[in-house]
């Protein structure tokens, strides 16, 4: 072992390793892991981002990890989290934050922001409302994202409609996507994703599951079919028995794809692939708040993405290394960056004063699009999200009942068999508790 000051050779560092003690660089700077599932422009941004951290200072030394999807990434946490082969920090989606917070290896980020007094205020409310549980803050805030609705404005024009002005309520967009339908392009479409469901259901102000959407206790039943689901899924069915409705199955990559090669003329994506579709795509693209039913009024998004969770039984320089990363994380330049190389959000909105984000803002109005859409957000239960340990499985079930109703099943029994799934993993977790 040695200190932090002092440096290891690579066989100490072996040992070290083994012992959980500290890695040391040849320089003396201690070693953390990042494991992330950060891909594409996301990776590149990242690993630029790591090594100017690295650069600045000599104290600490940052290694990023790419582990697979978000799935995959905390599905590889699951089996080494507590032990000494865990990363110091690991980001983790928004869905497995009650997960985390149960799991027994993190250590709260409350607890170094209250130690080291730092001004917690100056992140975005509405993104810090999503990890605050029993008002502590439990990770920190990373990359954060929400749906937006995408159009070809092209294929607007074409359709005779108002490239400026996109359909903003589920009749709206039913009009639009059945004047846009041609031969060779869809209407509409959406990710066979249980996010997008989540959201449209949200932005209804409707809840997801009870007990407050799981923020006032463990919840025990999904709610997700009533009202505010069935109208969700009356809206898609609608589209896709006329045809206009276009299914591009539960891959990101394919649904941009069509979108971008005008097999469909709207569809919805996270605010982060908004930079990459606007740079790539042959036509002009528009930006949109995602729509809403008639029957409801518009309350805003739920925030998406993801988060860093600090481990639990690391060495305490392990700890301050990661701290001192995830702080270097929030100052307004790095977001700055962050936001404008992947269209996430700045979590520290002093970001969108910087010259460079007005000066791409001024080139590319869409980002502020997907602000303007956050900021407007009005804070409620619905659209804080709902905390519940087996979210990744529900979305499952939401995955299945969309595919049930593209098929043919009625939207009410497709939705009702996703709830009662999500019940029974809900009830097999709470009894294993
Ligand atoms: O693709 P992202 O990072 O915008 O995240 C979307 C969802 O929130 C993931 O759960």
């Amino acid at each position: 072992a040695c200190t932090n000051s002092e440096s290891n050779t690579s066989e100490q560092n072996e040992e070290n390793k083994e012992n959980n003690e500290v890695v040391t660089t040849e320089e003396g700077k201690t070693v953390i892991s990042f494991w992330h599932a950060m891909s594409g422009v996301g990776q590149t941004s990242l690993d630029s981002i790591v090594a100017d951290f690295n650069a600045s200072q000599d104290k600490y030394e940052v290694q990023a990890e790419f582990q697979g999807t978000y799935e995959e990434s905390l599905t590889k946490l699951r089996s080494v989290g507590g032990t000494k082969d865990a990363p110091a920090i690991t980001q983790v989606f928004e869905v497995g934050t009650k997960y985390m917070i149960e799991s027994g290896f993190v250590e709260p980020i409350q607890k170094f922001i209250d130690e080291d007094k730092y001004d917690i205020s100056q992140l975005e409310g509405n993104i810090l409302n999503y990890y605050t549980v029993d008002d502590e803050l439990y990770s920190m805030p990373f990359n954060s994202s929400t749906p937006v609705m995408l159009y070809n404005k092209d294929a607007f024009k074409a359709a005779g409609l108002d490239p400026e002005k996109a359909p903003a309520t589920f009749s709206e967009v039913i009009a639009a996507a059945a004047k846009l339908k041609t031969d060779d392009m869809k209407g509409f479409s959406m990710l066979t994703y249980g996010w997008f469901f989540e959201q449209l259901v949200a932005t209804q102000g409707g809840l997801y599951v009870n007990e407050e959407n799981g923020r006032a206790g463990d919840a025990t039943e999904a709610t997700f079919n009533g009202e505010e689901g069935l109208r969700v899924f009356e809206f898609l069915d609608t589209m896709n028995k006329a045809g206009t409705f276009g299914n591009f199955g539960t891959n990101w990559d394919d649904i941009r794809a069509a979108f971008q090669s005008g097999k469909v003329a709207m569809y919805m994506d996270s605010s982060a692939g908004v930079t990459g579709i606007i740079n790539n795509a042959p036509f002009e693209v528009g930006v949109a708040y995602i729509p809403y039913s008639d029957e409801a009024e518009r309350k805003g998004v739920v925030i998406g993405g993801a988060s860093l969770w600090m481990s639990k039984g690391i060495a305490e320089a392990e700890q301050k290394a990661a701290w001192e990363f995830m702080k270097y994380l929030t100052t307004p330049e790095v977001q700055a960056k962050w936001h404008l190389e992947t269209g996430y959000f700045a979590i520290n909105p002093s970001a969108y004063d910087e010259a460079v984000v007005k000066d791409a803002w001024g080139k590319m109005p869409q980002l502020k699009v997907t602000v303007d859409q956050l900021q407007s957000t009005e804070p409620s239960i619905a659209t804080q999200g709902a905390l519940i340990s087996v979210f990744p499985e529900s979305r499952q079930q939401v995955v299945t009942a969309l595919e049930n109703l593209y098929q043919g099943m009625s939207p009410q029994e497709a939705l009702d068999q996703a709830a009662e799934g999500t019940n029974r993993a809900i009830e097999i977790a709470n009894k294993t508790k």
